[in-house]
């Protein structure tokens, strides 16, 4: 029983007592919240660096990182053949698409709706195990709430319900619902088989669909998200940074990408592509041809315009930027004011007292009395892509639910999540980044600058504020000291116009070589209040070369880098195509996933993606929703009704209700 003298003030008791307007009320609550501590923790699963690969990414949240066909094995390994497992499987990730192809390919429809129902009724009553019944109630629609919950709760083999049971099966299918319970049914299931679903960044840029997965992301049951340098990139460009701006349309026109910009966030590239024709109508541009897919299907006429489009607004990004650096000092990145370094007569810039010729010396829009102003005809473009970005509702929305879901870090269940580093010096110390004579490092630093890139969104009443937390936003994309990106310098010019593939070379900071010692993850695990004994640090942004032997866990355990490789970009680099860690209430997974073909194969040809799943840490007892921070918030509830209930009983508060 909790202390009578809480310090739970009589005010805050009487808003709670709203909520639990009598003695039986909260002595309920009590009993409802006690024994759901004691239930085993929801299996969580963590993913990153999806860049846009939206198909393969709903597939493996459907498909529960390949949980669900180990457990259709093991409950139908016997009773099914393996085509009829498959079929099982590719029905309970899609069965909006697979339940109606089956519906007419079936001989039999009203004897293949009967099993399958019965079957999935079964699975999903295996997995509603870990579940309070009215959690399970709560993700049903009240039109099938009532069924389903007699189905799933049906007493096994009490001989008075068996016919009940059965009647209703059989009603589903005589009213021609098997679909709608089908469906539910493979929705409960893809819901119970992932409690919470945190997404470690890079959800942006390189495929297609970031907003078909933003889109996903918005309608999941528990989502986290840890801003990677890609979304905070885009988020800064929904702020309406400039510099982001550019950055992002380069982005996706360096991939031909422009799906989510077009189609996703009806963004127009008009006054870009006619500025751009204009402009390099003589430029053969061929350094800024797209990186294209294969499969493309783009003419020459508009591969060429995409050429003279991402040269247009490159430069333009570099013009952006040197502004930047130049009010914004304290950066010192004063060495990536590179237009400033060119000698335009001569055709060569100098870098570190090296002098490079440039591959492209064709700089129309470029003053070198003022290299890094915009001429009026960039200005107007920029003009009007800034309408374009603040005007797309569903940019808007999408970056709103990243500033609510998400943030730089978290701290979780003991484990700390973050897209790329802490920086820190080669001794290292965490790297200190001084501004106005203050200076910052460690959490405060990611504090700090998780709270300035919020002021560039929302910070609308104060201009030169929100112009910080804008600039901010593009400091976290591409600065060194970034814990979004953590390299010496982002080359992008060096790669476009520099031959010396030595001025390519991005330095990491030394995170990347200290995350291997368990010290370093210690110390870090630490300095954000962890258990540096058994917290765990875990990461994207640097894809692990598995192909190349490199494993994803360092520092004895105590870091994990999940970047798989979902970007086709990197798969080469990668050896696999994106990494699921799965925290269940047993055992730390790791499911490393080979490439996905295509959900339209996946539900035709009921392929799976191939996933290798290995134990990273085994715990020494069953973990329980007591065991974790959500446990902890419950206690903390638990603490306040029995206050309550103490108040009610002495007097304090009176029932609002007769129970
Ligand atoms: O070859 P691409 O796709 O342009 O990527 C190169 C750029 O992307 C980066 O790797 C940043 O993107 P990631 O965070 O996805 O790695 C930069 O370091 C690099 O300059
Ligand atoms: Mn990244």
């Amino acid at each position: 029983m909790p202390n009578k003298d809480s310090d739970i003030s009589l005010k805050y008791l009487n808003l709670l007592s709203e909520k639990h307007p009598s003695i039986q009320a909260a002595s309920t609550a009590i009993i409802n919240l006690t024994a759901l501590l004691q239930l085993p923790k929801g299996t969580e699963h963590f993913l990153s660096d999806v860049h846009g690969e939206h198909e393969a990414f709903e597939h493996v949240v459907r498909n529960g990182a390949g949980s669900i066909w180990r457990k259709i094995e093991e409950m139908f390994g016997d009773a099914l053949t393996k085509p009829e497992r498959r079929n099982l499987a590719t029905l309970i990730y899609y069965p909006e698409l697979k339940g109606p192809l089956m519906l007419r390919s079936v001989a039999d429809r009203d004897e293949w709706s009967r099993l399958t129902l019965i079957r999935l009724v079964r699975f999903c009553r295996s997995l509603t195990a870990k579940y309070r019944r009215e959690t399970v109630r709560g993700f049903l629609h009240s039109h099938v709430a009532d069924t389903i919950e007699e189905l799933l709760y049906d007493q096994q083999g009490v001989e008075s319900k068996t016919a009940y049971y059965q009647s209703q099966i059989d009603t589903i299918v005589a009213t021609g619902s098997t679909l709608t319970f089908i469906t539910t049914l493979a929705e409960l299931i893809q819901r119970l088989a992932v409690a919470r679903l945190h997404i470690i960044g890079d959800i942006y840029d390189r495929g297609p669909g970031a907003h078909i997965i933003l889109d996903s992301l918005m309608q999941y049951h528990q989502v986290d998200i840890q801003w990677g340098n890609h979304d905070i990139l885009w988020m800064g460009a929904a702020a309406g940074s400039e510099a982001c701006i550019a950055n992002v349309i380069r982005f996706s026109l360096r991939y031909g990408n422009m799906e989510t910009l077009e189609n996703g966030y009806g963004i127009s590239m008009l006054p870009l592509a006619s500025f751009a024709l204009e402009t390099y109508q003589d430029d053969p541009c061929e350094l800024f041809i797209p990186k294209l897919p294969k499969d493309h299907n783009f003419t020459s006429q508009e591969i060429r315009l995409l050429a003279q489009m991402q040269k247009a607004i490159t430069i333009i990004q570099f013009k952006l930027e040197s502004q930047v650096i130049k009010r914004r000092p304290h950066y010192l990145m004063n060495d990536r004011l590179l237009l400033d370094q060119i000698d335009y007569a001569r055709g060569v810039i100098t870098l570190g007292g090296v002098e490079h010729p440039l591959r492209d010396t064709l700089f129309p829009t470029i003053d070198p009395a003022a290299p890094d102003a915009l001429t009026p005809q960039e200005q107007s473009v920029m003009d009007k892509l800034l309408q374009s970005f603040l005007n797309s509702r569903k940019l808007q929305q999408h970056t709103r639910f990243l500033f609510a879901n998400g943030s730089l870090y978290l701290v979780h269940d003991g484990n700390l999540l973050y897209h790329g580093c802490v920086a820190m010096n080669e001794d290292g110390e965490f790297r200190a980044f001084n501004v106005d004579g203050e200076s910052f490092r460690g959490r405060t630093f990611l504090d700090r600058v998780d709270r300035l890139a919020r002021q560039g969104y929302f910070d609308i009443d104060n201009p030169a504020q929100k112009q910080y937390g804008m600039d901010v936003m593009w400091f976290l994309w591409c600065a060194p000291q970034s814990p979004l990106f953590g390299k010496e310098k982002m080359a992008t010019f060096e790669r476009a116009f520099i031959a010396d593939k030595a001025t390519h070379v991005e330095q990491r900071n030394p995170y990347y070589s200290l995350r291997d010692t368990p010290q370093s993850a210690r110390k870090i695990l630490a300095e954000f209040g962890l258990d540096p004994d058994r917290g765990c640090i875990i990461n994207g942004h640097v894809p692990v070369k598995v192909g190349k032997g490199e494993s994803p866990i360092k520092a004895n355990g105590r870091l994990i880098v999940i970047d798989g490789g979902f970007s086709r970009a990197y798969q080469k680099e990668t050896g696999i195509a994106g990494y699921t860690l799965i925290s269940n209430s047993r055992y730390l997974l790791l499911a490393a996933h080979q490439p996905f073909e295509s959900t339209h194969k996946a539900v035709s040809e009921e392929l799976d993606i191939d996933t290798a799943t290995e134990v990273i840490a085994t715990y020494p007892r069953r973990m329980l929703i007591g065991d974790t921070d959500r446990g902890r918030e419950i206690q903390g509830q638990i603490d306040e009704l029995h206050a309550l209930l103490h108040a009610y009983r002495e007097g304090l508060i009176k029932e609002h209700r007769l129970d």
